[in-house]
């Protein structure tokens, strides 16, 4: 498999190399190897955090995925984000030939999250509603094929106008994250389907993003669509197209905002789905965008779970990460003679 680097990637991996090298007085309790492309690595492997993880005892290596992946190492805990059903199937066979190393995270449960008709339906299970809220899935519609028939599935479904509309399939690419708000059913023939289709709920142009390491959460408000409001809907009609909505959103942190759209959800609600969500998926990072329904105090609706989400942009990622590396069971029946 070949999977090309360039001048950026090489300079800014020299410059982790650096990092690695610089003198560093605590023995290695713990090798991670990344295979990670080369947006991510920039993104995630920012010097501040090989740095800290150099002091606590962490060396990163990165993992060339061009080569077999036993002949690399030894590793503790393999990190990975790289796409393709090939890579899929090399970090799966490594993982069942390694037993002891952590691969973060499973193949078949990162997969879960690559089908937008999948990744919700462990929290439509959950049912999650307690004194602390409720947390639910949009009313979401699958369309694989024939899409002259969606407007009339809509109709039959009794889904409320307008509706997102969104690649079924998350693989990475742009495509992937293209996103469509239909004002009317006739329009719905237009699209292409495999998609999922969404009522979209009004919530006050705020989304929470929910990151979760492990058992670490990490909660940010971003800039989201604004409320569609029932003149607006009677005066459009057609598909609008949004290359990608949520790329372009701003942090919503610092912004001055009705508290009743700002709020954060209430931490123990968070914690129970987080930790729900982690059992249920298998999966140790990802994060979850989560939207309070406008006008109400605390009725949520989760539309999309990320695996290995941009970290970068987690308040202290460093820590929380390194931390969470050094929990990790490897750590605690690890005999490897201090170097
Ligand atoms: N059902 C919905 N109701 C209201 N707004 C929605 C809904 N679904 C998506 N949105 C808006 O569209 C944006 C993009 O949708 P979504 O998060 O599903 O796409 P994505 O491409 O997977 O995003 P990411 O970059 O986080 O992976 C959301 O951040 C939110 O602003
Ligand atoms: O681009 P960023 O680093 O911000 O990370 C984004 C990440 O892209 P990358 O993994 O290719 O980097 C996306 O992954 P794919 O769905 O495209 O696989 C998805 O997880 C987004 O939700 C992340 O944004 P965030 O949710 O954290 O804002
Ligand atoms: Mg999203
Ligand atoms: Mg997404």
């Amino acid at each position: 498999m070949r999977v090309n680097g360039d001048e950026g990637e090489d300079k800014h991996t020299k410059e982790i190399e650096q990092v690695e090298e610089s003198g560093s007085v605590v023995p290695t309790k713990l090798v991670v190897g990344y295979a990670l492309t080369s947006k991510k690595k920039k993104s995630f492997m920012q010097p501040k955090l090989v740095g800290l993880a150099r002091n606590k005892g962490i060396s990163f290596i990165a993992i060339d995925p061009n080569r077999t992946l036993s002949d690399q190492g030894p590793f503790d805990v393999v990190l990975h984000k790289l796409p393709g059903r090939e890579w899929c199937e090399v970090i799966e066979e490594y993982r069942q030939k390694h037993p002891e190393v952590t691969v973060l995270d499973p193949p078949n449960a990162v997969q879960h999250l690559h089908n937008r008709q999948s990744m919700l339906q462990d929290v439509a299970d959950l049912n999650l509603s307690d004194s602390h809220g409720t947390v639910c899935v949009p009313k979401q519609l699958t369309i694989t094929k024939d899409p002259s028939s969606i407007p009339n599935e809509v109709a039959k479904a009794g889904f409320k106008l307008p509706l997102v509309v969104k690649p079924l399939l998350v693989d990475g690419s742009a495509k992937s994250h293209e996103l469509f708000l239909a004002y009317d059913q006739c329009s719905l023939s237009e699209l292409e389907p495999p998609l999922v289709l969404q009522e979209f709920v009004n919530h006050g142009g705020v989304l929470f993003k929910i990151y979760i390491v492990g058992e670490a959460i990490k909660v940010v408000r971003r800039f989201s669509l604004p409320n569609i409001s029932k003149r607006e809907l009677e005066k459009l009609a057609g598909v609008f197209h949004f290359p990608r909505v949520s790329c372009a959103a701003a942090s919503a942190d610092d912004a001055d905002l009705d508290p009743s759209i700002a709020e954060l959800p209430q931490r123990p609600l968070l914690e129970r789905l987080a930790r729900e969500l982690r059992q249920r998926l298998g999966l140790q990072l990802f994060n979850v965008d989560m939207i309070r329904e406008y006008g109400t105090k605390d009725v949520f609706y989760v539309i999309d779970i990320n695996y290995f989400p941009g970290y970068g942009k987690m308040p202290e990622y460093e820590h929380i990460f390194t931390d969470f590396l050094l929990s990790l069971p490897q750590i605690m029946y690890k005999k490897r003679p201090a170097t």
